[in-house]
């Protein structure tokens, strides 16, 4: 079984070097790995998450959210290949070609692939949102059905609200990797998520990973906060509440 801190992964949005690598020796051994994405890589770029990361750094979820032609995005992938992410995003509303596109690049670095995981509907969106869009489904709907053509399509898994989570694991099967940001402890802000829910509740679902930025990183002492986290899941999991998911 995983331990309560390998399953978060801290998601440190910034454009500076210097804070990014602050915030990643602060929360090192008190989170299993660190998310950088749009915000970071627009600002730095592969050399800024080498100097975060490191050799022997923690685990990398690199967070590009890539969305367009298949070629086009698997050939996104193969470039970030050098970077040796643990997990990268693509968008799942890219399509089935677009999805297996990245499955296949991924699967071109061997047994350090990364796994590939597909967002389905992004966690500050809600039904009004949808509607606004021309997808006139409820949310979990279209959440669902994104994340069985992401499975169909040969990803490792999804970003998900957890309000999807216990759905997606009865039809997605115990091994569909469930990567969820919109995590909120009961101390923290909600700032702009919409569907979120507390670590222990999303990790009792059936979520495998957390993702958590703000509770942790707009902290004071973000090691303090995300080690509170970490004992909070803890707490959840000897009190019962069944917390399980993939591996
Ligand atoms: O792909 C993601 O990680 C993601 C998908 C989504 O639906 N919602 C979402 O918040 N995220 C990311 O998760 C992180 C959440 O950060 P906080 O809201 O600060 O905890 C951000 O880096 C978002 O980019």
């Amino acid at each position: 079984m995983m331990s309560a801190a390998s399953r978060i992964f801290c998601s440190i949005d910034t454009t500076e070097i210097d804070a990014a690598r602050r915030l990643a020796a602060q929360v090192n051994g008190a989170v299993g790995g660190i998310k950088l994405g749009l915000e970071f890589f627009s600002a730095q770029g592969p050399a800024g998450i080498r100097a975060v990361v490191g050799e022997d750094g923690p685990p990398l979820f690199l967070d590009l959210k890539l969305h367009d032609i298949p070629n086009t995005v698997g050939a996104g992938v193969r470039a970030a290949l050098p970077l040796a992410p643990a997990f990268m995003t693509i968008h799942s509303s890219g399509g089935p070609a677009m999805m297996r596109a990245a499955a296949e690049a991924a699967a071109s670095a061997g047994a350090k692939r990364p796994k590939i995981l597909a967002v389905t509907v992004l966690t500050s969106l809600d039904d009004a949102d949808l509607a606004k869009v021309g997808q006139a489904v409820p949310v979990a709907d279209q959440v669902t059905r994104l994340a069985l053509l992401a499975k169909e399509s040969g990803v490792d898994g999804v970003v998900c609200s957890p309000a999807e989570v216990a759905a997606l694991r009865a039809a997605c099967g115990p091994d569909f990797i469930l990567m969820v940001p919109g995590i909120r402890p009961v101390w923290a802000a909600a700032n702009d998520q919409k569907r979120f829910t507390t670590p222990a509740q999303a990790l009792a679902a059936g979520a495998d990973h957390l993702v958590i930025g703000r509770p942790i990183t707009a902290s004071d002492d973000p090691a303090a906060a995300a080690r509170r986290i970490a004992a909070e899941i803890a707490d959840a999991e000897i009190g019962g509440a069944g917390i399980g998911g993939a591996a």
